[in-house]
């Protein structure tokens, strides 16, 4: 099946490179010191410059202010910001405009009424990203390697922008994930890890191959 797949939390050129080999069409960085997959500009960029073709650069950033967007955009060659933190519709309006990247917003689910944010910001973003709300006083917005209940996205009304599920999909779950919620893309962090932070190669490829079916 011809499922688009993110590896997110990239850190070394392994992991870059892992990535693509196995056929991810997106790599992400996150730039959020509270992460273990927190990385500096300096290092996105050099992954970055010698990321392959084909391998969409990603910038996660959480509630980022102007001078942090402006220092990674003039730095680090992007495909897409990734918004993951409380950024309201009008300042996902104002990034894409002020950085000319296509954004990709993330909406926290844990009950039905949480769907509803996906058609105020799909009035904003080129592309939702539905992950698992982090329980409350977690330290990350997102990363956390929890799953919401797939099943809240059968009954989905029409949406009109392209979507990826995350959360806490793993090399073991994410055919039945797809399966569930008819998702054409998926994104991944911790559950392709041998410990917080560290991307684990082979379970990379495991999971894209499980994905793809
Ligand atoms: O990965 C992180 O450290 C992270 C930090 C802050 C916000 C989001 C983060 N990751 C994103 O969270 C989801 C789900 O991750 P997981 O697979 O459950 O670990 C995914 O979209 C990551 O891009």
């Amino acid at each position: 099946m011809d499922i688009r797949v993110k590896i997110c939390g990239l850190s070394r050129p392994e992991d870059v490179a892992a990535a693509a080999d196995a056929g991810a069409v997106y790599g992400g960085f996150v730039f959020f010191p509270k992460s273990p997959r927190n990385v500096s500009i300096d290092v996105a960029r050099d992954l970055a410059v010698a990321a392959p073709v084909g391998l969409a650069k990603v910038a996660l950033v959480v509630n980022a202010d102007d001078a942090l967007i402006d220092a990674i955009t003039g730095a680090v060659p992007l495909d897409m910001l990734q918004l993951h933190g409380k950024e309201s519709p009008e300042r996902v309006a104002e990034l894409r405009a002020r950085t000319g990247l296509p954004v990709m917003k993330a909406v926290g689910i844990a009950g039905p009424e949480d769907l509803e944010q996906i058609a105020i910001y799909e009035q904003v973003a080129d592309q939702i990203l539905i992950d698992a709300k982090p329980p409350k006083g977690a330290d990350l917005p997102g990363g956390n390697g929890l799953a919401f209940d797939w099943r809240l996205l059968q009954g989905r009304k029409y949406w009109t922008r392209p979507w990826m599920l995350a959360g806490g999909l793993t090399p073991d779950n994410v055919a039945e994930a797809v399966r569930l919620t008819g998702a054409r893309q998926v994104d991944v962090s911790s559950g392709v890890e041998s410990a917080p932070g560290v991307k684990d190669l082979d379970r990379i490829g495991d999971f894209v191959r499980a994905a793809q079916g």
